[in-house]
């Protein structure tokens, strides 16, 4: 990914993922938005915590950035449980999940990031852990190879996933609560950007705040990564003072939009009407026409573009939409929406 792009991008580096972990919220309390699902689970955890037992295995799917790794880390707060973090990557042979889940204490919260990318053997022992908090460690091979069971201690597993679809059935019926986390609203991404703001001991104006969430594609990392964006030209360029043409000035030059969209959503997009006259294309020609993995367009630019109705994803493949062809100023082909009437409505209609 180039530079431009790891700026907007939801995945963090170095010194920056240490102001990160000291942004996070530490309590459900303190949690801004997600309101449906914070409710939800602070019954799941207060009713545990009454009953002085583990509560169910908790999932939470959504795009990159929207706090899951933060809820995972308040679940364990809120029990007074310990934490281990782990990933489905790491996770490659049973053998792997075996040496954490066999050193797991009593009450113990486990994250597994990126669950849907496990491999099959430890998920398969993952299905007995979970249930009947157990695991059949397999010694010797072939024809002589035996199951010997091994007891360990009743955990939480906390799941995370930018790809619900992913994963199996069997893994899926086994959490018994998911949480879908949404993008957020401007007004709860101001929040977050007063409360980063006064962390980091910044002066943000209201109206400065709201141009800063209002580009941040909904997501609460991204906005606070183009809040320490606008502190640095704020810093070097207007004596540390971020009014609100600063933070419009800084947005500009790291090339996020009004509407939130960098570099690689206008890039998708821009193949999409360019290239391929607004589609149907199938999502691996236009991940190839960006120069990008497929799984970064679908995870990462998609999701965006299709909440801000700006693509669509078809039986037949991803189409634009008239407000993209608004949004980058282009003029749709006159066949552009003949297979998908349904997606051309005239943006200034109604206005
Ligand atoms: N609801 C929230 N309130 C305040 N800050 C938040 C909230 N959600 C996320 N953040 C901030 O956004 C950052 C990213 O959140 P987090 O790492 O939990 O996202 P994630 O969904 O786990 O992302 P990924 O899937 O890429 O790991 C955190 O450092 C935190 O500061």
């Amino acid at each position: 990914m180039s530079l431009e792009r790891d700026l907007v991008s939801p995945d963090a580096e170095g010194d920056e993922q240490a102001i990160e972990s000291a942004l996070r919220p530490k309590r459900l309390a303190e949690f801004i938005g997600q309101g449906r699902v914070r409710e939800q689970l602070s019954l799941v955890l207060e009713s545990a915590v009454r009953r002085e037992r583990s509560p169910d295995h908790v999932l939470m799917s959504g795009a990159p950035g929207l706090g899951k790794t933060t809820l995972a880390m308040i679940v364990a707060a809120e029990l007074g449980a310990p934490l281990r973090l782990t990933s489905g990557p790491a996770l490659e042979r049973a053998g792997d999940l075996a040496a954490i889940l066999s050193t797991l204490s009593e009450g113990e919260v486990l994250f597994v990031d990126e669950i849907h990318r496990m491999a099959r053997p430890a998920e398969e022992m993952l299905y007995l852990a979970m249930e009947d908090f157990r695991v059949d460690i397999v010694v010797g091979k072939g024809p002589g190879a035996t199951a010997i069971p091994l007891e360990i201690a009743p955990f939480t597993l906390v799941g995370a996933t930018t790809r619900a679809g992913l994963l199996p059935a069997p893994l899926r019926d086994r959490f018994g609560f998911v949480a879908h986390m949404d993008f957020y609203e401007v007004a709860e991404l101001e929040q977050v950007l007063r409360r980063s703001a006064r962390l980091l001991s910044l002066d943000l104006p209201p109206e400065s705040g709201t141009e800063i969430a209002r580009r941040s594609r909904g997501t609460p990392r991204i906005a606070n990564r183009l809040l320490r964006r606008v502190r640095d030209f704020a810093e070097v360029r207007a004596g540390g003072v971020i009014t609100v043409e600063v933070a419009s000035a800084a947005l500009d030059l790291y090339e996020v939009d009004g509407e939130g969209l960098d570099r690689l959503d206008r890039a998708v997009l821009g193949a999409l009407m360019r290239k391929f006259g607004g589609g149907p294309v199938g999502l691996s020609t236009l991940a190839v026409a960006v120069g990008e993995e497929p799984e970064t367009v679908e995870v990462v630019a998609e999701p965006f573009l299709v909440r801000q109705g700006l693509l669509a994803r078809t039986p037949r493949g991803r189409v634009a939409t008239a407000a993209a062809w608004a949004h980058l100023g282009l003029t749709p082909p006159p066949a552009a929406f003949g297979a998908h009437p349904v997606l051309f409505e005239d943006p200034s209609a109604g206005t």
